[in-house]
């Protein structure tokens, strides 16, 4: 069975790319929230895009960001793909994807079984879903902030009609038994790989992917 691929999210340094490409991450993710601990400058992500070696794909995540604001980050990162955090619907995500011809991944919270159907609502408007917790009423940011959510609800629905990613408060100590419960072949992971917010760390990074490894044996 082909290796799980590992997202590496909110990168902020030169070191952080070195230790997600040497720690097998497949993505990395360069988020452009402001409000977030991990939030980059266009030319940082620049910087850090640049860095990246071919194969690690880079990811610019944003959250209900308008059309200028994403002109800006497209046109001045070069990007694999776009990771909308927000509260976008559809017909928002439909029309980023037209606009910038990047492929898109959307960002759906959940809590509990009734939130389920917003996978298939995004499903056909999406390239990829980004499965994460539904933050608290009232957080300052809509994911990144170390919550896991009942990983029991994706059992037996691992497949959807587009590829996935299971994010929440994976650790190094959990993502193992997180994808052996969901079969998830993708994992995004933020906060748990930080020794503190905004500063990741290449021990828990490399431990991280090895421990997500081992949740398909
Ligand atoms: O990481 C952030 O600061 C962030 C801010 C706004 C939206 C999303 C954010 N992060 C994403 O959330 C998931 C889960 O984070 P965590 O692992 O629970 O800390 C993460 O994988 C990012 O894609």
């Amino acid at each position: 069975m082909p290796g799980i691929r590992v997202k590496i999210c909110g990168l902020t340094r030169p070191e952080d790319v070195d230790a997600s490409a040497t720690g097998g991450a497949a993505y990395i993710g360069l988020n452009f929230f402001p409000k977030s601990p991990r939030c980059v400058s266009i030319e940082t992500a620049r910087a850090l895009a640049l860095r990246a070696p071919a194969g690690l794909a880079k990811v610019a995540l944003v959250v209900d960001a308008d059309d200028a604001t994403l002109d800006r980050i497209v046109a001045g990162v070069p990007l694999d793909m776009l990771q909308l955090h927000g509260r976008e619907t559809p017909e928002r995500v439909a029309e980023i994807r037209a606009r910038h011809g990047l492929p898109v991944m959307k960002a759906i919270g959940i809590a509990d079984a009734a939130d389920l159907p917003r996978i298939d609502l995004y499903a056909p408007v999406v390239d990829q879903l980004l499965i994460d917790a539904k933050p608290p009423e009232g957080a300052i940011l809509p994911g990144g902030n170390g919550l896991r959510f009942d990983w029991r609800l994706l059992q037996g629905r691992k497949y959807w009609q587009k590829p996935w990613m299971l994010a929440g408060g994976l650790t190094p100590g959990n993502v193992a038994e997180a994808v052996r419960l969901t079969g998830a072949r993708q994992v995004d992971v933020a906060s748990g790989v930080e020794s503190a917010p905004g500063v990741k760390d290449a021990a828990l990074i490399r431990d991280f992917v090895v421990a997500a490894q081992a949740g398909t044996d």
